[in-house]
């Protein structure tokens, strides 16, 4: 199926959220417009949309340095509710890297400055055999 039905990235995917990230030096960037199917409570961005773009923007980092990885934990603080009609921008880089371990911070702000969420994730190496094991290359 392959990288396009990415719920986050994928172009082909009907129900995805259509993010393209870019690049900046070991950084990555994107933005999002949130739109009433985006919600949970009324008007508000639903937490597992937020959670979704901050675990991507954490896995580019380490994709953009070509390491393949999964997330391995994922720390979210909740600061401000992203309203519909809101664009927020997120960003992501590391801050440690061990050969095994990423260690990713990332945030979403809106174009007002206000910050919305930021997260620390770690990111965990997978090697070629656990990359196999998960039909992750089959995938490239
Ligand atoms: C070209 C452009 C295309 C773009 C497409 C983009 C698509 C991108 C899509 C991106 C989607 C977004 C991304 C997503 O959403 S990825 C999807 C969400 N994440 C997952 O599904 C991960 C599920 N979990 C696992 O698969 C396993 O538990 C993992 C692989 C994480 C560990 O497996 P396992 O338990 O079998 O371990 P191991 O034998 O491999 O390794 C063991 C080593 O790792 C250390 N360790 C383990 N856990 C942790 C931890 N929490 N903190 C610190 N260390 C940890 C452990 O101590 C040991 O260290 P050492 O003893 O070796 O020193």
């Amino acid at each position: 199926m392959g990288y396009d039905y990415c719920f986050v990235c994928g172009d082909k995917n009907p129900h995805g959220l259509h993010i393209k990230f870019q690049q900046d030096g070991d950084s990555v960037w994107a933005e999002f417009h949130c739109e009433e199917r985006h919600i949970g409570w009324p008007n508000v961005q639903h937490g597992g949309i937020t959670s979704s773009i901050l675990d991507e923007a954490s896995a580019y980092v380490p994709l953009n340095m070509g390491l393949v990885t999964v997330t391995a934990e994922l720390n979210i603080s909740f600061k401000s509710p992203i309203r519909v009609g809101e664009t927020v921008r997120v960003e992501a880089h590391p801050t440690k890297t061990t050969k095994r371990l990423l260690l990713v911070e990332a945030s979403l702000v809106s174009d007002k400055g206000e910050v919305k969420a930021t997260s620390k994730a770690k990111m965990l190496v997978l090697s070629k055999e656990k990359q196999e094991q998960m039909g992750i290359e089959a995938a490239q």
